[in-house]
């Protein structure tokens, strides 16, 4: 591997001024980089899908660490500072230029794949939710590396009696394992957001049997959309909703922030059966 000059300085030679219309906030402590790579787990020669690579920081790290890395940027402006990594790894780096949601990333990985991505925050949350909401499952990818928000990791990670729990919590933990592997200071970052940071890593696991992904979501939309009111209010607009409940025999004076992750998965698998 050849050496490759500090971030710092390809930033200036590039010109990389930092974005905030592409929420660009760059890390570029390569210690803490590496500890990020290392979440995953051993990544020699394993397919990883790195999403908004920007000057190179994360993605740096993940080739240092073996991983084949294919990583989607929207911003030209970063394609010749990742062209020096291309060249710094030979064969292990390719760079596409698009906006990462509008590819298919099972079609463009072609095998089983890590997701590690530092995303602005709305993008970030959008993808995640597709990549959770997929049909097929076990789904394409074998573990999701993202940075949020620190107040959107505590969301997809809370647990039942917690104000952050909410419909992401659900989503994130109903066929999947999801946990919270470590906090970035927001002064990390150059320039520093407005909020802390925290990355969360995320595994499938079985999915329960019985039970489609779109069901569970109106159910949770239903259910979390009136998060103050009882169950037979905010289950009331869903058909068979509060037979599903009862059927259940789940208290409809509970709150949806009571109510379990599986048991939201026993109300969308009686609303599944009900209509077949
Ligand atoms: C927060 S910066 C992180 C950059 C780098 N990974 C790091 O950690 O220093 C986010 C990066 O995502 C890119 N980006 C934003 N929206 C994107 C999208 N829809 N598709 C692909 N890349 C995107 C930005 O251009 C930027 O380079």
């Amino acid at each position: 591997m050849a050496d490759l000059p500090p971030l710092r300085e390809v930033i200036k030679a590039h010109g990389l001024s930092a974005s905030k219309a592409l929420g660009q906030n760059f890390l570029f402590d390569e210690q803490l980089l590496d500890r990020i790579a290392a979440i995953p787990g051993d990544l020699h020669d394993k397919a990883v899908l790195e999403i908004g690579p920007g000057p190179g920081g994360l993605t740096r790290a993940l080739l240092r660490a073996g991983a084949r890395v294919t990583a989607i940027e929207r911003d030209s402006r970063c394609l010749p500072a990742l062209a020096q990594l291309e060249e710094a790894f030979p064969g292990q780096l390719t760079v596409i230029e698009a906006d990462a949601l509008k590819v298919d990333h099972a079609q463009l990985m072609g095998e089983p794949f890590a997701v590690v991505a530092n995303l602005p925050y709305n993008v970030g949350t959008r993808l995640f939710t597709n990549w959770l909401s997929s049909q097929q499952w076990p789904p394409h990818w074998q573990s999701l590396t993202l940075m949020f928000q620190q107040e959107v990791a505590k969301r997809i990670v809370a647990k039942p009696g917690s104000g952050e729990y909410g419909r992401l919590a659900v989503l994130a933990q109903w066929r999947s394992r999801a946990k919270l592997a470590m906090k970035v200071h927001r002064s990390a970052f150059t320039p520093p957001p407005k909020v802390m940071s925290a990355i969360v890593h995320v595994e499938p696991d079985a999915a329960p049997e019985g039970v489609s992904v779109s069901t569970l979501a109106r159910v949770t939309e239903a259910a979390f959309g009136q998060r103050r009111k009882m169950l037979r209010q905010s289950l009331k607009g869903l058909h068979g909703g509060l037979e599903a409940v009862e059927e259940l025999q789940i208290d409809s004076t509970r709150r949806a922030e009571t109510v379990s992750v599986e048991e939201f998965v026993g109300i969308a698998r009686q609303l599944d059966q009900s209509t077949k």
